[in-house]
């Protein structure tokens, strides 16, 4: 069956064929810098154990524009992978926000597309590129299944006193204003890699998710009991863009006393802060450089990133009642020894002390790098959203 997936993102598309069962991608596809001049493809095949790689440069002005490239680079050219479009099975999309509403995969008809368009304003970097990913697959894959994997469907296990703000009742019951949860997807797939490598079915996981968006779930026995985003993917963690947690005081401020208005501060908390804002860097590589040449504020900006994360390890700690592992994952956390290193310092209270020499090894498969007689593992684990995606698709359909 073939399963392709795809996975918008704010600025970039990630996607991955599959022929399932074989959990090996027939090609999988890197679309970055999406609305520039300079947007960027990597499309990679793997046939036959041959794996090859074709990359370009081009100007790709939408999300559009970047899922017509893709679908060309399927079926044309010499690293194409299949005759035509009607050969495709199922489309599986990431979708940020799904609400209350969806807490498994869903095939997607006019009233999920509805309420997908109706979470845009929760969602705003995200939810429209998903809305739009889906269109086009609509329109481009006319012979199959077209299914939502929700970012929020599997925080929907949370306890009620976890995923409630303090705010009138009614604002929960008639408004839906809670907690929701995102990147649930990635905090899944990880750490149910966590479980199986510990053989500790019961396991009490902290899952760090450090991408662009960044965010943390307490995991026990394969449930999310807490995750530090909310309502929508702005709160939590210091992200690329994004804020992370703020006193609301705040936003009253800058539309009372600087004039701000709501849109404003929308988009200075959504696009203009986080790294960004503190270092002028979105992108963790650059924040480094800056730090490596004696930058000031770089360097507080990453104090303050892997600050944020320690508190949370420690509340979800205390929520859990214990600790077995924490994982990192995403681009940040499976790549940045460095800022890896910043988070487990002075954290042995909780059992968390981490080897350099084997935080310092690259691999790009599962690496335990806490040492050897530390209470709490360390574990970093390639995050594969594609695969988990392709995986539920694949049980919706009745596959096994
Ligand atoms: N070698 C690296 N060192 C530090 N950060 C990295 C490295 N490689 C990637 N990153 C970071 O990973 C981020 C992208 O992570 P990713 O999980 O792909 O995010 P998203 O899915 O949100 O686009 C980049 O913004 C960059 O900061
Ligand atoms: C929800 C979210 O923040 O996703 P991403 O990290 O892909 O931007
Ligand atoms: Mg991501």
């Amino acid at each position: 069956m073939n399963i392709f997936v795809i996975n918008s993102g704010s600025s970039s598309i990630k996607y991955q064929l599959f022929q399932m069962p074989s959990i090996q991608p027939v090609c999988t596809g890197l679309i970055e810098r999406i609305g520039s001049v300079n947007a960027t493809i990597k499309h990679k095949t793997f046939i036959g154990g041959k794996e090859d790689t074709a990359e370009q440069t081009l100007p790709l002005l939408n999300h559009e524009a970047g899922l017509q490239q893709a679908v060309d680079l399927l079926t044309h050219g010499a690293n194409k992978v299949i005759d035509n479009l009607q050969s495709i099975d199922a489309v599986g999309h990431r979708v940020v926000h799904g609400g209350e509403k969806f807490a498994s995969a869903t095939f997607i008809t006019t009233e999920v597309k509805e309420s997908i368009h109706k979470l845009f304003s929760l969602a705003p970097l995200h939810n429209p590129a998903n809305y739009t990913g889906i269109e086009v697959a609509e329109k481009v894959f006319t012979g199959a299944k077209q299914i939502a994997i929700f970012d929020t469907a599997f925080h929907q296990t949370m306890p009620e006193y976890a995923f409630r703000y303090a705010l009138p009742t009614s604002l929960y019951t008639n408004d839906g204003i809670r907690v929701y949860g995102f990147h649930g997807t990635s905090h899944d797939y990880v750490t149910k890699q966590a479980m199986q490598y510990l053989q500790n079915p019961a396991a009490k996981l902290i899952s760090i998710h450090l991408g662009n968006g960044c965010s943390m779930a307490a995991v026990v026995g394969g449930k999310c009991i807490d995750t530090s985003m909310g309502f929508g993917p702005l709160a939590g963690l210091v992200m690329g863009t994004r804020s992370g947690d703020i006193d609301p005081s705040v936003i009253f401020y800058l539309i009372n006393e600087l004039h701000y208005l709501p849109d404003t501060v929308s988009t200075l908390l959504n696009k203009q802060s986080g790294m960004l804002g503190l270092t002028g860097f979105i992108d963790m590589r650059d924040v480094n450089k800056k730090v490596e040449n004696g930058d000031k504020e770089a360097e507080i900006a990453c104090k303050m990133y892997a600050y944020r994360i320690q508190k949370y390890i420690g509340a979800y700690a205390a929520a859990m009642n214990g600790l077995d592992a924490i994982i990192f994952t995403a681009g940040v956390g499976e790549n940045d020894s460095s800022m890896r290193r910043r988070i487990c310092s002075n954290m042995d209270y909780l059992g968390i002390s981490i080897d350099d020499e084997r935080n310092n090894v690259r691999v790009n498969n599962m690496l335990e790098i806490n040492k050897v007689d530390a209470t709490t593992k360390v574990l970093v684990i390639p995050t594969n959203e594609e695969l988990e995606i392709a995986k539920q698709c694949f049980e919706l359909l009745g596959g096994s």
